[in-house]
């Protein structure tokens, strides 16, 4: 599937501004992806279907969840981490993408988790990092993405965790995992 296919399918399932997001998370993903050794492909492919499923309805995406035997202690946390896992499988069986690696930084963009592959971090950071992002922090974030993308993988969910917890709003236990398996790393390198 070419890059004018891919963003005419999820087009159809997104509102203009989303979209417009994805466009970028696409650009900037590729923009990391020319630094490192990675299928740019896949990453184009990852980056255009990461928000696939974010428009579903929650009953809908509830029953994906259940019916694909995705986690379920999914359904104890905020409707905002289902798109992740739901794209990854709605994309297989809507759209035929069924390639795991792409399928996998789908699965993980929201919360990230520790083990990422290349490809999980690139689309994790593009989705953090690209222009229309304004949060707190961002800019040093956007600073160290091509010097060091775990350590900016580890600001990110560092940034997360701050932000959440400031707003006393539950945190998904792998992003803890992202900021735990770095933590014990020198991450000045
Ligand atoms: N570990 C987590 N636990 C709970 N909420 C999280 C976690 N990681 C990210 N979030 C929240 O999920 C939401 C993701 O939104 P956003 O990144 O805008 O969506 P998208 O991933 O579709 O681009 C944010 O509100 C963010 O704070």
């Amino acid at each position: 599937m070419n890059r004018a296919e891919a963003l005419k399918i999820v087009e159809r399932q997104l509102t203009k501004k989303r979209y417009e997001h994805t466009v970028r998370v696409m650009e900037t993903a590729l923009d990391i992806a020319g630094h490192y050794q990675v299928d740019r492909q896949k990453v184009e492919l990852a980056a255009i279907f990461h928000d696939y499923a974010k428009y579903r309805h929650p009953e809908e995406m509830k029953r994906w969840i259940i019916q694909e035997k995705l986690p379920h202690d999914l359904l104890e946390y905020h409707q905002e981490l289902w798109h992740g896992p739901v794209g990854s499988v709605m994309i297989e069986r809507e759209v035929g993408i069924s390639d795991p690696e792409i399928q996998s930084a789908i699965y993980w963009h929201t919360t990230g988790k520790r083990n990422m592959t290349l490809m999980d971090k690139i689309i994790f950071i593009a989705d953090y990092v690209e222009p229309g992002r304004e949060f707190a922090g961002v800019e040093e974030v956007r600073g160290l993405v091509f010097e060091n993308i775990d350590r900016a993988c580890w600001l990110a969910a560092r940034n997360t965790i701050q932000f959440l917890m400031g707003k006393e709003q539950p945190v998904y236990p792998d992003t803890f995992q992202l900021y735990n398996e770095k933590i014990g790393r020198n991450m000045n390198g």
